[in-house]
């Protein structure tokens, strides 16, 4: 272990914050994080910057280096920082703590060009709802047209010394973002015109081409870090660790491993631990504790070196028998000197934490880890989209056994995010219908799922509107007696709604309707058709009544409709059909309802 680390030094009592880097895709996430690493690497001396496992941290003296003026170390006693290497609110849900998110502090990466897009909503979703302090980083100023970059500067210093026609460009780009923060329920404001930022988001302009506002962006995370959150900071480093689950994946020589984040205590390698498994707790002993080897040893025979022991907040790779189970974003416990009972119970009490709630009828969702089908399963819940199982893990054969039971042909479907499908899986979800949803991004998932539903509910409302007697009035014209009976064919102009065939015709009489016939067909100069709508004249042929004694030349008839097709035409489909038949609809329930003000109700 290096000296000069400071997050692994144990006699520390304030840990490092860790940060987390948020934003829609292609806004510059991996490039701003890049940056962060490459500028450390530069203004830190050589092995002043340690590899970790899924993080890179940054410590205090290599900020105060790239941030210049910007920063006095000695205004700090805060270790550094610990930049979760992973982007992106995927892993951002994954990494959770005891009761919400790991990440102490966010950067919201916002594109200057772009603005708010879908992910960046989301990721404003998740941090509101985890509470999670953040700023945005207002990337890629150096796009603006004619801007004249100075490579590594304060984001001021660099503003002033652009064109007045840039500067006003750029402040238009930015206090849009600032106009969509405020949108969403934030007061916002340049970051240097913040004085409360536990009350405004600072907006931070940034270049991840240029480093422009990286030295700004360091020292508000730092600054903001220190000032608020200095008492969070405030643990035992001797005490028993306790992480969280990043990666559950195969080491060469090791076996399962895991690679977690450590961000309370110490864990060492000779502890015993308990760890969230898909079956419950899983209790086992440590036999390795693992850290990338220093960059200039790489070539060395190993990739990973072992180490004693790490304490938070740092990342590691736990090497220990029975991993198999383990799940990425589940807790892991150090027990040690502790009890047991009470650790597993902690551990219990974390995994039953992670609110997913499951109904009888519903979808199945399927999800990477704990983190996101919490989040997953949340969306759906405001959705209003019933699940009836949800757990980690690949999709399986039993997976579709499973979605296939339910009752509602919507809900005969599996929402996988970022998961594999097994082969089989695939085919006995099309051999039984089953539909497969995949996707590595929550929305579009759970968008393209509500495509389908509304699919399946159009194509039921056809299928009930088929079924269903549709209102129209016509009348018989005069001197348009083709034949008087037997059936009775005469000329019809349809009135109001669409004349469709095989329909009963009732004439009203006395307020009462009287069926008197079946309208059987429908021609058009001579050629059957299928329907008629309103305007149009046709000849239709009309088997029971006579000509001259049950209707006459000039008679109003209906097409009766059953009460039971009325009500639900009112009641559900009156969206769904035109205009004329609403108008029809509305006079032939206003004839019924003056006789039976509850008819078809
Ligand atoms: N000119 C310029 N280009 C940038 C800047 N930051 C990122 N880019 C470019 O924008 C593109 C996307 O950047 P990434 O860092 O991959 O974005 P990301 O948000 O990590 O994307 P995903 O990981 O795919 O979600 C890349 O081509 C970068 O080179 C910037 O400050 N200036």
């Amino acid at each position: 272990m290096s000296d000069t680390d400071p997050t692994t030094a144990t006699d520390d009592t304030l840990r490092t914050p860790i940060v987390a880097v948020l934003g829609h895709v292609d806004h510059g996430k991996t490039s701003l994080l890049d940056k962060i690493r490459g500028s450390a690497v530069t203004a830190g001396e050589s092995g002043a910057i340690t590899q970790h496992i899924g993080a890179t941290a940054v410590p205090l003296d290599v900020i105060s280096e790239i941030a210049g003026d910007l920063v006095d170390p000695t205004d700090f006693d805060l270790p550094g920082l610990l930049f979760i290497d992973t982007p992106g609110h995927h892993s951002f849900s994954t990494l959770r703590s005891r009761g919400g998110a790991l990440a102490d502090i966010a950067i919201l990466v916002v594109d200057v060009n772009d603005g708010f897009q879908p992910q960046t909503l989301e990721a404003i979703d998740i941090l509101k709802r985890t509470q999670t302090p953040f700023i945005v980083a207002a990337n890629k100023i150096d796009t603006v047209p004619g801007w004249n970059p100075n490579e590594g500067q304060p984001v001021q210093q660099t503003m002033d010394a652009q064109s007045d026609r840039v500067q006003s460009d750029l402040n238009e780009k930015l206090y849009e973002i600032i106009g969509e923060l405020s949108d969403n329920g934030f007061s916002a404001d340049m970051y240097w015109r913040v004085q409360n930022f536990q009350a405004n988001i600072g907006v931070v302009p940034v270049s991840a081409e240029t480093s422009e506002g990286i030295p700004d962006l360091l020292t508000v995370m730092m600054g903001l870090s220190q000032r608020y959150m200095k008492e969070e900071m405030e643990i035992d480093t001797s005490g028993p660790g306790v992480g969280t689950v990043l990666e559950v994946k195969d080491t060469q020589g090791f076996g399962t491993t895991l690679d977690a984040i450590i961000y309370d205590g110490t864990i060492r390698n000779d502890d015993t631990i308990v760890v969230g498994g898909l079956q419950g707790p899983i209790i086992t002993d440590v036999r390795a504790l693992l850290r990338p080897r220093p960059l200039e040893e790489i070539r060395t025979e190993q990739e990973f070196e072992q180490v004693d022991q790490v304490a938070a907040a740092d990342g590691v790779k736990i090497a220990a028998p029975e991993l198999g189970d383990a799940m990425a974003g589940a807790p892991i416990r150090v027990i040690r000197d502790r009890d047991r009972s009470e650790v597993i119970a902690e551990v219990e009490e974390e995994l039953a934490e992670i609110e997913v709630t499951t109904q009888e009828e519903g979808v199945v969702i399927k999800a990477d880890t704990l983190g996101s089908l919490e989040a997953l399963s949340s969306t759906l819940e405001e959705e209003e989209i019933p699940v009836m199982r949800a757990e980690v893990g690949a999709v399986a054969p039993r997976d579709v056994r499973v979605a296939e039971t339910a009752g509602e042909s919507t809900n005969q479907a599996i929402l996988a995010f970022s998961v594999d499908v097994l082969d089989d899986a695939r085919d006995l979800a099309e051999q039984e219908d089953v539909k497969l949803f995949e996707d590595d991004v929550i929305y579009q998932l759970v968008e393209s799922y509500d495509d389908h539903v509304t699919a399946i509910e159009e194509a039921q409302q056809e299928q009930i509107l088929e079924n269903i007697t549709r209102p129209a009035k016509f009348r018989i014209l005069q001197d348009h007696t083709f034949r008087q009976s037997d059936p009775a064919v005469v000329g019809v102009e349809i009135l109001s709604g669409e004349l469709r065939r095989n329909v009963n015709v009732v004439r009203w009489e006395n307020g009462e309707a009287n069926r008197v016939g079946t309208l059987k067909t429908i021609q058009d100069e001579g050629e059957d058709v299928d329907s008629a709508r309103a305007g149009e004249r046709m000849a239709v042929s009309i088997q029971g009544p006579t000509v001259g004694r049950q209707v006459e030349e000039g008679d109003d008839l209906w097409v009766e409709i059953p009460e039971k097709h009325a009500k639900i035409l009112e009641q559900e489909l009156k969206e769904d059909i035109s205009v004329d038949e609403r108008e029809a609809l509305s006079m032939y329930l206003e004839k019924h309802r003056n006789r039976d003000p509850f008819w078809g109700k």
